[in-house]
């Protein structure tokens, strides 16, 4: 059975000329368990991530598997399974033929290719040219390629983007059984929901910067904004608010005031003269902890 290592990053930092896209980024993520790696579009992720497997130079701090940067890494594909793009696979080529070039220049036995397809789910469609596979089954070959090598690790960027609700359901078991099996499981997504019933602990990142970590659990309630108000005004409200001095984010269900008294936000909006069409108290929840950690929902 493979063993995960623990990846480690250390102070990364990456700037793109005048562009900051990672800034002084340390954390860990540990086997046996699935990680989410969180943030809105444009948060760094992608970059974190190229920076981990040696595709990127920092511009400074160090990322590694259990102490060893990738490039040092003896035996690259038995330690870290990648899949970062899904469609860059040559439309021509059956999902066998891709695999069988690696599966040779890895010196793997030739079985694995059919061992990962089946794993995967693509049994029935190892002959068939890449060009006709939907987004979802490109998604699965990265994962067959990622798997070849049965490595300790996995780090997939985006894995569930373009998935059907049935391979969405699949991922999420497979996610799992990965990590049951002790590997490190790094996934990355830009929606909290996507991963959210597939990972046991979340490392969030916005503009760069490490804004929460620990496990999934503790994002509950981590940003308390107590009052969920909304108005058939909302511009209205938001005037009224803003001129009270109160912060909020825009949730799903209304504006979410980081207040504990309804009867505070219902007085101040009855002297500003703004009807209300919703007013309670709300626990936050997971969804609205992480869009007020990375800024609001804007961005998203
Ligand atoms: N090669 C590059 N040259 C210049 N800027 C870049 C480059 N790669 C990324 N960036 C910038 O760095 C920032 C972070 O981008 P990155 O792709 O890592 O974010 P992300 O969280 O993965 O977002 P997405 O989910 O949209 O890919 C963005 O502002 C992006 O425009």
């Amino acid at each position: 059975m493979p063993t995960g290592a623990v990846i480690e990053f250390r102070n990364i930092t990456k700037r793109f000329g005048q562009v900051t896209a990672v800034n002084d980024l340390s954390f860990t993520v540990e086997p046996g368990r699935v990680t989410g790696f969180l943030g809105p579009n444009g948060a760094g992720k992608t970059t974190t991530l190229r920076i981990l497997l040696g595709l990127v130079a920092p511009t400074s701090g160090t990322a590694t598997f259990g102490g060893i940067r990738y490039r040092d890494l003896p035996q690259p594909l038995a330690t870290v399974g990648a899949a970062l793009e899904a469609a860059s696979f040559h439309p021509g080529r059956t999902a066998r033929n891709h695999l069988r070039i690696y599966q040779i220049a890895a010196g793997l036995p030739r079985a694995r290719v059919d061992e990962v397809l089946g794993l995967v789910g693509l049994a029935d469609y190892g002959t068939r040219r890449v060009g006709g596979y939907s987004l979802g089954m490109r998604q699965r070959l990265g994962l067959a390629y990622a798997l070849l090598g049965d490595p300790g690790v996995l780090v997939l960027d985006e894995p569930i983007n373009g998935l059907d609700p049935e391979g969405i359901k699949w991922i999420r078991g497979f996610l799992r059984a990965m990590a049951a099996e002790g590997r490190t499981v790094l996934v990355s997504s830009h929606l909290l929901s996507e991963v959210q019933q597939s990972v046991d602990d979340v490392v969030i990142i916005a503009k760069g910067h490490l804004v929460h970590r620990g496990p999934l659990s503790s994002l509950d309630n981590e940003v308390a904004p107590q009052v969920v108000v909304d108005s058939p005004d909302r511009e209205a409200l938001i005037a009224a608010l803003t001129a009270a001095g109160l912060s909020f984010i825009v949730g799903r269900t209304g504006l979410l005031v980081a207040d504990r008294d309804p009867g505070r936000i219902g007085h101040l909006a009855f002297v500003a003269g703004v009807e209300l069409s919703h007013l309670n108290r709300q626990k936050s929840g997971l969804e609205d902890s992480f869009l007020a950690l990375v800024g609001g929902g804007d961005s998203l």
